[in-house]
């Protein structure tokens, strides 16, 4: 409930004068240089180059509308990455499975969706279990490729928590092969990156692998 009211509309009271998109961006970080008056004209013309008529009331907004959900989509999410300390010395796995990924590829900028399994094993810090699923979106809202996004996820948490290993599985459709192009639709790319213990010990990384239900043994 709390991660929705973080990022939630503001009402028209809150802001009257913001269009709801534009209230959304608030709330979130824009890349630096999004100027959304030119993305708005630049999508008017790709359209019209496509030969796709936009006099009519249905398209007439269709160029603001493809701004701002473009906009939307590459606005990096900003969290806190809570922290504390791990009094009980846990120190078996912690897994959070199936955490929803949508990013764009940068190759086409389509969506690509799926999910991703996020683990570690502590050392003197654990972490807030909402902030797995930060991280995933954090490195999601951008243009990316799948490799990349696995990458930055777990090193992103090497470096915060300096846990004995992580491990990070991300599987995801890519619509720029699933609607064109090739259309091998349901087809499902899985990317992982390990670090530590779960790169070196292929018993722990098995292990990992069997409680995300991705099967293979490393
Ligand atoms: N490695 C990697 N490739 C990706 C990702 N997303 C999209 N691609 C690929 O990027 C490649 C771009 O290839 P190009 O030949 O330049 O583009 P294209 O002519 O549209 O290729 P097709 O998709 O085969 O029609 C394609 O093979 C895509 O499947 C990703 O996250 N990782
Ligand atoms: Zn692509």
């Amino acid at each position: 409930m709390s991660d929705q009211n973080a990022q939630r509309v503001l009402t028209e009271a809150e802001a009257p004068e913001a269009r709801p998109v534009l209230s959304r961006l608030r709330v979130m970080r824009p890349p630096a240089e999004t100027d959304l008056e030119a993305a708005e004209a630049a999508a008017a013309d790709l359209l019209a180059a496509l030969g796709l008529p936009l006099g009519g009331e249905g398209m007439a907004e269709t160029p603001r509308r493809m701004a701002h959900a473009y906009a939307e989509m590459l606005a990096v999410p900003s969290f806190d990455m809570t922290t504390f300390p791990n009094t009980e010395g846990y120190d078996e796995l912690v897994l959070v499975k199936g955490i929803p990924v949508r990013s764009l590829c940068e190759h086409h900028m389509l969506p690509f969706t799926g999910v991703a399994h996020v683990g570690y094993l502590p050392a003197d810090r654990i972490l807030g279990l909402s902030k797995f699923a930060r991280v995933v979106d954090f490195f999601a809202h951008r243009a990316q490729t799948q490799e990349r996004l696995t990458k930055q996820v777990t090193e992103k948490l090497q470096e915060r928590l300096a846990p004995r290993g992580v491990g990070v599985v991300v599987e995801a459709e890519h619509t720029c092969m699933s609607l064109r192009g090739v259309r091998a639709a349901g087809a499902r790319t899985v990317t992982s990156a390990f670090f530590g213990h779960l790169r070196e010990d292929s018993a722990a990384r098995a292990e990992f692998l069997a409680l995300t239900g991705v099967r293979g043994e490393a």
